[in-house]
């Protein structure tokens, strides 16, 4: 297990090829700051850097996942500028969680409501505690979600549910949002139903699962045809891996398949 310090306000282990990122301001519900959106970008880069993770999962301390962006420093900003620069900061950040080259799961142990839905959003798969509310509330403070909610949300749930969550702000129990689609398991733990999905996925081809994830990332802004000839090319370099000698030939011999990753 190595542990990451000089975080003010994120815990970062690796264990078993899993990287837990574990967002850490209980007493503001883990609201995102300027400077707490910062280690999420050094984090991203730490989990990029490292070979040894395979799968991150971001979860939060105490009673929220993340309840939004800080709104006291929403408060302060002085003009339009600075409120598009506001955004784009968070947009970038988010974006970089969006590329990791790792599969990536969002552990939802209480709210995430606002900027906290939209990193779980920009996180491959979101799963929660029972208990755990997700919600875009950004209009009830006269805002709009501006760290990519009003475009990965109707993305991933499609453009109706998506506005009726933007349009009202209201909490969605955890249990509407499976069955919205907008979370991919429910448990009583958010962290341990994370870990036991990160179990499965770590089971398969390290390079593969990287390569699936490029080709639904890269398919998503093209035309079908264009898409299609993506998922070729990516599936003529899987072809092209140690791992799928490795796969297909333990799959052939009958026994489980030990991936390198090369
Ligand atoms: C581009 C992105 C934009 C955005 O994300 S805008 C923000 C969107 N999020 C929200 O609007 C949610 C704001 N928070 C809440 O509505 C409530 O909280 C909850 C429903 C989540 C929980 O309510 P309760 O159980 O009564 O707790 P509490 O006393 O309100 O919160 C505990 C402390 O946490 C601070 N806090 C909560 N959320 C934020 C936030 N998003 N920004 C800054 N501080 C926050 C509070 O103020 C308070 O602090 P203190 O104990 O000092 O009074």
């Amino acid at each position: 297990m190595t542990d990451t310090a000089g975080f003010e306000f994120l815990d970062y282990a690796v264990e078993d090829a899993m990287a837990v990122v574990t967002i850490r301001r209980p007493q503001a519900l883990n609201a995102l700051n300027q400077d707490l959106l910062m280690e999420l970008a050094t984090v991203a880069d730490v989990i990029t850097q490292d070979p040894e993770v395979r799968v991150a999962i971001f979860t939060g301390e105490g009673r929220a996942f993340v309840a939004g962006a800080d709104i006291a420093q929403i408060a302060e900003v002085q003009d339009v500028f600075a409120a598009r620069e506001f955004s784009l900061l968070g947009q970038s950040v988010l974006g970089e969680i969006a590329a990791l080259p790792v599969p990536t799961i969002a552990a939802i142990n209480g709210f995430a409501l606002g900027g906290g839905l939209e990193l779980a959003l920009a996180c491959d798969l979101r799963v929660a505690s029972k208990t755990a509310k997700l919600g875009l509330p950004e209009v009830g403070l006269g805002i709009i979600p501006g760290y990519g909610g009003t475009q990965r949300l109707p993305r991933l749930i499609g453009r109706g549910r998506a506005l009726d969550l933007i349009f009202t702000g209201r909490h969605v129990p955890a249990e509407e949002a499976l069955s919205l689609g907008l979370l991919n398991r429910v448990g009583e733990d958010a962290l341990e139903t994370a870990k036991e999905l990160a179990r499965v996925i770590l089971k398969n081809g390290p390079v593969a699962l990287a390569l699936a994830k490029e080709s639904v990332g890269r398919g998503e802004d093209l035309d079908l045809q264009e898409a299609l000839e993506v998922e070729a090319d990516l599936f003529g370099l899987a072809c092209a891996t140690q791992d799928m000698r490795e796969g297909t030939q333990a799959f052939l011999a009958k026994r489980s398949p030990q991936f390198r990753g090369e």
